[in-house]
């Protein structure tokens, strides 16, 4: 038994730990939080900075971002801190006074901003694309988009790795008194070392390794936490459970009236139980017209787009059809100015929509995409009002009011508080034609916007389609719904190889094609 009483003395010695236990919370304990906040929040400016360098178009940000990254990552701590800490011993007595702390927070805030700057790097890059489209759809400039959607959402996904990291700096303060700490400045391990070559065992040290466990564990469990609540949102409990089963009945009520009248061409609009409830007095809108003339786009060397002209009247819904890859979804984006053509024009209402700031015109031309892009940290009613408010700058209730009516106009308002992730495709994709309608658009865009649905759902969003082109409202619906088209636009327009080949009334077109590349194409599809 003799071993046991060494390993107690030497680890357990209760009087040495209670000796040095006033000491390492004064002194330890107050220097290791200080150091560790500090280069947390120090590198965590250094880290943004180097993260915005790193994505830059300019390699004279990149570059130096990199080379930045690369030495402080490659280089051991201790090296760092030596390096700085005594290297620049001399600028830090005049800028600091004879205290090598300040350097060691530097030193530290160094080597965390290479590593904080990577981890900002990967989760805003690791945003889909699609999220900062739909903020720049929805009238914010690339700075909003940036600030409101983009990285907010990043930071989220990097939480846990950036406290990983602010428990890396709690763990390389120790390497700071390598730089030589008066006694007031020591850190834990340091109070703790001091202690045990006094006492001569290590209880000191131990007590010291507690201290750090006390600040890093609950902290772990703190962030999983916040990282939980900030991704699945307060949310209460009871609506969570059997959420499929509403979603789905909601859904299949919205498509029970109308099953298969699309097909059969019988379609009474509104049919839809909830969508008639919803909005029991109809919202007129007031559709702007669409001049398009000899309009052209490349994507670099890749010619898209060749000599386009179309007229879109007012409150009309235009569909275009076409093969895959025929420029379909880029003149759509043309209209709203997501991609800038190379030659041509387009009227808004008789005015080129050259002349506005894309920012301007994208709150006249509304746009839904395919994959919905919802901003998922967001409710409904959130990703309504969001543009609302930060673009519009309505307050806060008038803002909310507007979303709730949108929402409640397409059959969700009793599904406003819930999160993207816990909608069905079919609502995300309407909550998607509510944010959009909520900034009173006068043309509204539609790209594919059933094709990633299930089939069970297309039905309710072509539906609230169609009721809206009822409404007055402009629209140009990219589709592959053949029998939509053929029901519910005014014009259809067939696409190939980025040139209109027949425009016209649906059912010339489908009844009477005229060109072979028409009757093809409709041979394939119908
Ligand atoms: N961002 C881009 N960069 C480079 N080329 C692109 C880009 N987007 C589209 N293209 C190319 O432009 C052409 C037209 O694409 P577009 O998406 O407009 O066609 P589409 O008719 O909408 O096709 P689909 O029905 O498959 O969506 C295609 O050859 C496509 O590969």
């Amino acid at each position: 038994m003799n071993w046991l009483e060494n390993l107690r003395r030497s680890f357990l010695d209760w009087e040495s730990m209670a000796e040095v236990l006033p000491n390492m919370i004064a002194v330890g304990l107050k220097n290791t939080i200080i150091l560790a906040l500090a280069s947390t929040v120090l590198g965590t400016i250094i880290g943004m900075i180097l993260a915005v360098m790193g994505i830059s178009h300019s390699k004279w940000l990149r570059i130096p971002a990199r080379i930045y990254t690369d030495v402080f990552r490659g280089l051991p701590a201790i090296v760092t801190i030596l390096l700085i800490g005594q290297g620049f011993a001399r600028i830090g007595r005049d800028l600091f006074g004879p205290s090598p702390y300040p350097l060691g927070i530097l030193a530290l805030s160094l080597i965390a901003g290479a590593y904080i700057g990577e981890i900002f790097r990967s989760g805003i890059q690791s945003v889909e694309r699609g999220q900062m489209e739909a903020s720049r759809a929805l009238s914010m400039s690339y700075g909003q988009g940036m600030r409101l959607v983009v990285i907010p959402q990043g930071v989220r996904r990097v939480l846990p790795a950036l406290v990983n990291q602010f428990i890396g700096n709690v763990k390389d303060s120790s390497l700071v008194y390598f730089l030589g700490l008066l006694a007031s400045e020591r850190e834990l391990f340091r109070v703790g070392q001091d202690a045990a070559v006094v006492t001569g065992n290590l209880s000191p040290l131990l007590l010291a390794g507690i201290f750090y466990l006390v600040i890093t564990v609950p902290l772990t469990h703190f962030v999983n936490y916040i990282d939980y609540r900030l991704r699945t949102g307060k949310r209460p409990t009871a609506v969570t459970s059997g959420l499929k089963e509403v979603s789905e009945m909601e859904e299949a009520g919205l498509v029970s009236g109308t099953a298969g009248a699309l097909a059969s061409g019988d379609m009474h609009l509104p049919a839809s139980p909830s969508l008639a409830r919803s909005s029991a007095v109809p919202v007129r809108y007031q559709g702007g017209s669409l001049e398009v003339s000899d309009l052209s786009m490349a994507y670099g060397a890749l010619k898209v787009l060749h000599g386009i002209n179309l007229t879109i009247k007012p409150g009309t819904v235009t569909c275009i059809i076409g093969p895959s890859g025929s420029g379909k979804s880029t003149l759509l984006r043309c209209l709203n100015r997501l991609v800038e053509p190379s030659d041509g024009d387009i009227l808004l209402d008789g005015d080129s929509i050259f002349k506005f700031k894309p920012e301007h015109l994208r709150r006249r031309v509304g746009m839904v995409f395919q994959q919905f892009n919802l901003f998922p940290d967001h409710t409904a009613l959130g990703n309504v009002a969001l543009a609302l408010r930060k673009v519009k700058r309505m307050p806060k209730d008038e803002a909310y009011k507007i979303a709730a009516a949108r929402l409640a106009e397409v059959g969700l308002a009793e599904r406003m508080h819930h999160r993207p992730s816990h909608l069905s495709g079919g609502q995300q994709q309407r909550v998607a034609i509510a944010r959009a309608l909520a900034m009173n658009p006068e043309v509204m865009l539609f790209d594919e916007v059933t094709s990633a649905l299930d089939p069970e759902l297309v039905k309710g969003v072509l539906q609230l389609m169609a009721r809206l082109g009822e409404s007055g409202m402009t629209m140009v619906v990219v589709t592959h719904e053949m029998n939509f088209a053929r029901k519910v636009a005014d014009q259809v327009v067939f696409m190939d190889e980025g040139r209109v080949v027949e425009a016209g009334r649906p059912d010339d077109l489908f009844d009477n094609p005229q060109s072979s590349r028409l009757k093809r194409f409709l041979s394939q599809v119908l």
